[in-house]
C-alpha cells in the first residue's frame, strides 16, 4: 500500500454521463457519484486525468469545476482492528484471533461476525462469570441461545460437556467454526430451542431477553437435572419481576446487576 492517494473531484456543468464514461475509461477505477460530483481516487497521480477531463470540457463548449488532492493513504484493516477490543472477564480473556492471548488466563478467540457475543455485553459478561463461579468441571450444559458460542465455548474450557441450540441458523454455523478456532469439542447441537431437548443437563443457560425467558421457562426447567443449575440473562431490571415470577418454584442463588442488564442464577 502507498503512503499517499489522489482523489480527483469533478462537477461538470452539463453533459453529466460522458463525463463519467470518460472518467472510467481514463481511470479505470471505482468511480463514487455523489449528488452530480464524480470522485476517482487513485494511487497513481491523477492530475493527467484533471487535465484530460478539463480539455474534454472545452471541446464539449461546457465547464466543470475539478479538483485533484494528495491524500495520505489509511491501514484500514489495522484501524478496523484497533477497534475491536479484546475484553477480560473473571480468569477468560477474549480476544479477536490477531491480538495475543494472555498469559495465565483462559483464552477465548471470537473473531467479530454477525451472531451476538463477543463478551463486551453486560449480558454475556455476567454469564461467564456465572459461568466461572457455579459451572463444576464435567458437567453436562445445554447453551441455549448460543448466538456466538461464547458461553457455551467458556464452559467447554472448563471441561464440560455441552450442547448448543439457537432459533438461528446462521448461530448454529457461526458457533461451530468458533468451536473449531478455539480447538473444543461440543456434543450435540440444533437449530431450535431448548424444547428440542433430548436429554437433561446439569447446567442450562439462557441469554435471550426477558419475553422470551418468560415463553419457554417451563422448557428451560424442563430440562434441568434434579440437582442442576439455571442461569438466565438478558434481563432489563425493569423487567425482572415479571422473569422472577416464572421461575418462583426455584432456589435464587445469585443476581447479579451490571448497569441497567440482569442475570440470575437458580439451582433446582
Ligand atoms: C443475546 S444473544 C446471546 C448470545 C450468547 N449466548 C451470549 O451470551 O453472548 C441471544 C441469542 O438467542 C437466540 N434466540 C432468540 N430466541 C430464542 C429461543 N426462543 N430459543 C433459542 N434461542 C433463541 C438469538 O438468535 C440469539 O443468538
Amino acid at each position: 500500500m502507498s503512503e499517499y492517494y489522489y482523489e480527483l473531484t469533478i462537477k461538470p456543468k452539463s453533459h453529466y454521463e460522458q463525463f463519467l464514461d470518460l472518467l472510467e475509461v481514463l481511470t479505470n477505477n471505482a468511480i463514487e457519484e455523489l449528488d452530480g460530483t464524480l470522485i476517482a481516487r487513485s494511487e497513481d497521480d491523477l492530475t493527467n486525468v484533471e487535465f484530460g477531463i478539463n480539455e474534454f470540457a472545452k471541446r464539449l463548449d461546457t465547464s466543470c469545476e475539478t479538483s485533484c488532492v494528495k491524500k495520505e493513504n489509511q491501514d484500514w484493516i489495522k484501524n478496523y482492528q484497533q477497534s475491536v477490543k479484546s475484553a477480560e472477564i473473571g480468569k477468560f480473556y477474549i480476544r479477536p484471533s490477531w491480538e495475543e492471548k494472555k498469559d495465565g488466563s483462559i483464552d477465548i478467540i471470537i473473531d467479530p461476525a454477525l451472531s451476538f457475543g463477543s463478551g463486551h455485553h453486560e449480558t454475556t459478561a455476567s454469564c461467564i462469570l456465572a459461568i466461572e463461579q457455579f459451572v463444576k468441571e464435567k458437567s453436562t450444559v445445554l447453551d441455549v441461545g448460543c448466538g456466538s458460542g461464547i458461553l457455551s465455548i467458556a464452559a467447554a474450557k472448563l471441561g464440560c460437556a455441552v450442547d448448543i441450540c439457537d432459533t438461528d441458523d446462521v448461530c448454529i454455523k457461526d458457533t461451530k467454526d468458533n468451536f473449531k478456532l478455539n480447538s473444543v469439542n461440543f456434543n450435540d447441537s440444533w437449530i431450535g430451542s431448548a424444547n428440542n431437548a433430548k436429554k437433561k443437563y446439569d447446567v442450562v443457560i439462557a441469554n435471550i431477553v426477558a419475553d422470551v425467558l418468560v415463553m419457554i421457562h417451563k422448557d428451560l426447567k424442563k430440562c434441568l437435572n434434579d440437582d442442576g443449575i439455571l442461569i438466565v440473562s438478558g434481563i432489563l431490571d425493569k423487567h425482572l419481576d415479571r422473569v422472577l415470577r416464572k421461575f418462583e418454584d426455584l432456589n435464587k442463588l445469585e443476581v447479579i446487576h451490571k448497569n441497567e442488564w440482569v442475570t440470575i442464577v437458580f439451582s433446582k
